[in-house]
């Protein structure tokens, strides 16, 4: 698979059927061990369990009465919608704003040629491409508004709709394409722009662009499986070099340490419980002064405005400085990046590692991966900035950039090597970077690097001759989610007295995004959405659709309506992307329409709302999705709009993450829930365990296996003390 997104987009479901290998409710509660999993499970449940029993008894009622609708009319509703078909259906967006005479006929069959993903399909058939498609920039009206700027200026919109050839992204770019549509996927021949590094690079019978899909024509390895699932696409195409060598991060200090401030539920932290499980765990710390981290890391830690651990750092940097693996999960935005980079700089001062320069083969130890581009290059940033004044050196390297300008960075000193799985195995397959001395290998958001998108990936990583055996390196996960079916993939990454941080509830989303569920058709979208946007005015919004295609249409469209947007999505070029967050960062463009790709991980200030134009395939999508709001406690808002059509497979879990986070969960959301209710659900196909309970191993490893304790952070009691879970 790519060394990113493109197939988060694609593949629905990532993670195959959860087949569960034990009861739940029959495994042993413990000490405390499921305390704030199974608060439902109540002993007022009736024995022989009604249907409706089981429902509340999984935890998904939150109180309300439900109503007494037959799920037979749910059902029969469900089926009329469904004849109505999918997105852009007929009569879809040209009667709402996108009349066709914005969208004049462009070269449909080439849209659709280069079409790849699920909703593509749909739509192709359902006569949508007949409308048109999409005009080049330059004669769309679509792209007048961004021509006209202000607030109608669509940035970013190179190579979709509204494309400028004088937009400033394309300056940079160089001579652009003459026609055509997705910027990524280019039309025509293959032609240098001058120099070597900016060469330009057309795509030869299109497609160009495809993250990954470049790396590995750049590389000609041909050993990764991306490459293969692509070119199944494609035949023999041959892709575009990628040329694209983003600007160097800023090296003033100030700038370096930029941050926003915590917000006014920080302090709120401490009342988190937080479970560790497994043998041993060293106590959590309270404060930074007894992690006894050198001077300078402590400087840069006061430099960064931190003056207090979050709980997951309370707990994860004294185990990651006792040398154990870890897996730790918590919630959205509460710090887990600086959880993993302290610990393992400290170790490094400690050992005195020295960047060296200029070797043909670099040996770094460690490696950090993740699932974009983006957020890799903010693990970067942060690494950056904690190493600073030290002799430690952070890299990054990540797809859809020039490989060359990835293979001169390592050459220059490597110590901390900050990777997306496809850049990565490049890198590794020349022979840039030897793996021996890996001490350390994080895994940032660890149930997408494990899942059957980067899976393969990180086992041919662990399995690379060199590599150090689990036994030998120290192997740390982190994420907001982890289900179930992914911590035992898990297994094979760690050692096997790995402990276990959970804070909060496992896969839970943070309290402090408000979050709002409306049952929106998928007709009426559109209007809400800009009745919504409208209302927000200029505060920092992102907007997530399912679809590549739809984030261009939705931000083409939100540009007509005079509301300033870009997009980032997996196929805009990354340059393209890198412009389009950066628009969204300093508030030039205050909407962000984002695929998936833009999910996890991202830190990015003040954003006060999260849009879920298309709820996600999973619920742990959703958590991550509305994790961009909210962050170290900030408080932020998300409405997710909810088809009952294509989305009420998620109602279940939805009602499960709203109450937990002790959200208003409206009555009709309740009742879908309670119709599309299986008696055994465990959570569905699309994340498998939706409630995650805590540390898999507590479900079938044997009395007295383990030590595992709940407190909250603020008491942070010895773990060792407390008793044994069950
Ligand atoms: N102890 C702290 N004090 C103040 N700010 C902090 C502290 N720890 C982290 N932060 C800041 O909080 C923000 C969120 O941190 P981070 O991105 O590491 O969250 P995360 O848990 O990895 O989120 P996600 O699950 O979305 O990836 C960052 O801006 C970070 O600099």
């Amino acid at each position: 698979m790519g060394d990113e997104d493109w197939d988060t987009e694609i593949l629905k479901p990532h993670i195959p059927s959860f087949v569960p290998v034990f009861d739940k409710d029959t495994y042993s509660s413990g000490a405390n061990g499921d305390a704030f999993n199974r608060a439902s499970d109540s002993s007022e449940i009736s024995d022989v369990p009604t249907r409706r029993d089981q429902f509340m008894r999984s935890g998904f009622a939150s109180g309300r009465s439900l109503g007494n609708r037959d799920a037979s009319d749910q059902s029969s509703k469900r089926e009329n919608l469904s004849t109505m078909g999918g997105f852009g259906a007929g009569k879809g967006f040209g009667n709402r704003g996108f009349s066709s005479s914005k969208f004049e006929e462009g070269d449909s069959s080439s849209f659709w040629r280069e079409s790849n993903d699920y909703e593509d399909n749909q739509t192709r058939s359902r006569g949508f491409a007949r409308r048109g498609g999409y005009q080049d920039g330059n004669d769309s009206e679509a792209s007048g508004s961004s021509r006209r700027g202000g607030r109608g200026s669509f940035r970013g919109c190179r190579g979709g709709f509204g494309l400028t050839h004088n937009s400033e992204s394309e300056r940079e770019d160089g001579p652009q394409r003459p026609g055509g549509f997705f910027s990524s996927r280019r039309t025509g021949l293959v032609e240098p722009a001058g120099n070597g590094d900016n060469f330009r690079g057309r795509s030869v019978g299109g497609r160009g662009g495809y993250k990954g899909f470049n790396e590995e024509v750049v590389a000609g390895s041909g050993r990764n499986t991306w490459k293969s699932e692509a070119e199944g696409e494609s035949g023999d195409f041959q892709g575009p070099k990628v040329t694209y060598i983003p600007p160097p991060p800023p090296e003033n200090e100030e700038a370096i340490f930029a941050h926003y401030q915590t917000g006014i539920n920080f302090d709120k932290y401490d009342t988190i419980l937080v479970e560790v499980s497994g043998h041993d765990a060293p106590p959590a710390i309270l404060t930074f002064e007894e992690a006894d981290l050198c001077q300078t890391l402590n400087n840069n830690i006061t430099k960064a405005g931190y003056t207090k651990l979050t709980p997951v750092q309370k707990y994860s940097i004294p185990i990651i400085l006792a040398g154990r693996d870890l897996m730790a999960c918590a919630q959205t935005g509460s710090g887990k990046t600086a959880a993993f980079l302290l610990p393992i700089l400290a170790h490094m001062m400690r050992d005195g590692i020295t960047a060296s320069r200029f070797k043909d083969q670099q040996e770094p130890e460690c490696i950090i991966v993740a699932p974009t581009r983006e957020l890799i290059n903010q693990i970067f940033l942060e690494a950056r900035k904690f190493s600073f004044g030290t002799c430690i050196r952070p890299v990054v390297i990540y797809g859809g950039t020039q490989l060359g300008h990835s293979i001169r960075q390592i050459m220059q000193g490597c110590n901390i090597l900050c990777a997306t799985p496809g850049r990565l195995m490049d890198i590794i397959g020349k022979e840039k970077i030897g793996l021996r001395q890996i001490r350390y290998l994080v895994l940032d958001e660890a149930d997408r690097m494990l899942d059957m998108g980067f899976g393969p990936e990180m086992k041919k990583l662990i399995s690379f001759p060199g590599m150090p055996s689990k036994d030998q390196r120290q192997t740390l996960m982190f994420s907001a989610t982890f289900p179930e079916e992914i911590q035992r993939l898990a297994g094979e990454f760690l050692k096997t007295d790995y402990l276990f941080v959970a804070v909060g509830q496992v896969g839970g989303a943070c309290s402090d995004v408000q979050q709002t569920v409306l049952q929106v058709g998928q007709y009426s979208k559109r209007e809400k959405l800009v009745e919504i946007l409208r209302n927000i005015g200029e505060e920092r919004t992102m907007v997530f659709v399912e679809t590549k295609k739809k984030a261009d249409f939705i931000a083409t469209f939100l540009c007509q309506e005079k509301i300033s947007t870009t997009s980032i999505h997996g196929d805009r070029e990354q340059r393209e992307r890198e412009q389009a967050l950066g628009d969204f960062r300093c508030g030039k463009c205050p909407v962000l329409v984002a695929t998936s790709v833009a999910a996890r991980g991202l830190d990015i200030e003040n954003v006060q709302h999260v849009i879920n134009f298309d709820l996600p395939s999973t619920i742990d999508e959703y958590v991550h999705r509305i994790g961009r709001t909210g962050r170290c406690g900030n408080i932020g808002k998300a409405i997710s709009f909810f088809d009952p059509e294509p989305d009420s497979h998620l109602a279940q879990p939805l009602v499960k993450v709203l109450s937990d986070a002790q959200q208003d969960v409206p009555a009709w959301l309740e009742e879908i829930a309670f119709s599309t209710y299986v008696p055994g659900f465990s959570g569905g196909t699309s994340r498998g365990n939706v409630f995650a309970s805590v540390d898999t191993r507590k479900s079938y490893q044997g009395k007295s296996s383990m030590n595992i304790v709940g407190f909250s952070s603020a008491q942070a009691p010895n773990p060792v003390d407390d008793e044994s879970w069950d």
